[in-house]
């Protein structure tokens, strides 16, 4: 089975087609980074694998379960998207305590994974019980990445995920994502830090205009084709986001 599957998933908005029959086959247990310029269809692929947003055409499925069938959809996956909900004017402990029994997770394990991800995350018991109206960005987006993956979810789509953090938090949330991997845990990951996909991506899509124009490993990617010589993943990206025809990469790599 894989993580994700889709067929030429699609979403159009009246005149928009935000996602155009995107086709992603990706295996359990390792790292997708999700790349492409502003309104390129990301966060709406997201929302559909999500099953918060329907498709206009096309199907998909994550972790086995159809992104049209939600109730089989939700225990398996987590989100992490790029304005996380939270309530205001609770702590990051209630509210981290009600999505656990939300998801129905055994109290006492639940307790000490929370205390255990906080604290790796830099965020000190007094922190934790004050309320989260009171939270810097950067606070705010630990709660909602411990929120994401609290239930030890089979796949996890993270927007963004270091978004606001300081360096050191920062450096945290690429570990964790390696140990989710390594517990058999899938990553979707869109960010606009080449340097954090390069770094713990296996494959990297780079989504333009709604399509999918490249699919590879980050070395793949970022070797030239005719002499093997290396770019960097900016070079590339540029390269295949160009609006400069003459700029323009060929999408080879995908399906290649
Ligand atoms: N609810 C909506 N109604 C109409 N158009 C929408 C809606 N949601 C997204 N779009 C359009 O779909 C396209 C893709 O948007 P999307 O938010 O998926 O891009 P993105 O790749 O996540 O961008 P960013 O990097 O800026 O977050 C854009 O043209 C956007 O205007």
């Amino acid at each position: 089975m894989r993580a994700i599957e889709t067929n030429s998933l699609t979403k159009r908005y009246d005149t928009t087609t935000a996602v155009d029959a995107v086709d992603l086959s990706i295996s359990q247990g390792t790292v997708y980074g999700f790349l492409g310029p502003n309104g390129a269809g990301k966060t709406t692929t997201m929302r559909m694998l999500t099953g918060l947003t329907v498709p206009t055409s096309g199907s998909a499925s994550v972790a086995g379960a159809s992104i049209t069938d939600r109730d089989r959809l939700r225990p398996h996956i987590g989100y992490l998207p790029e304005e996380p909900p939270l309530y205001e004017q609770v702590t990051a402990y209630e509210q981290l305590e009600y999505v656990a029994g939300l998801r129905d997770l055994p109290h006492n394990e639940t307790q000490s994974r929370i205390d255990d991800l906080l604290t790796r995350l830099d965020l000190s018991p007094s922190d934790a019980s004050t309320r989260i109206a009171d939270y810097s960005k950067g606070m705010r987006q630990k709660v909602a990445y411990v929120q994401a993956i609290l239930h030890d979810p089979d796949v996890v789509f993270l927007d963004e995920p270091t978004s606001g953090l300081d360096p050191r938090a920062a450096r945290t949330i690429r570990e964790l994502i390696r140990e989710l991997t390594d517990s058999g845990t899938t990553v979707f990951l869109s960010t606009h830090i080449l340097p954090v996909v390069e770094e713990v991506a296996d494959t990297i899509g780079i989504l333009y205009g709604g399509e999918l124009v490249a699919e590879d490993s980050p070395e793949q990617l970022t070797k030239r084709a005719e002499t093997g010589e290396a770019r960097t993943l900016e070079e590339v990206f540029l390269e295949i986001t160009s609006t400069d025809p003459a700029e323009q990469h060929s999408p080879e790599a995908v399906d290649g």
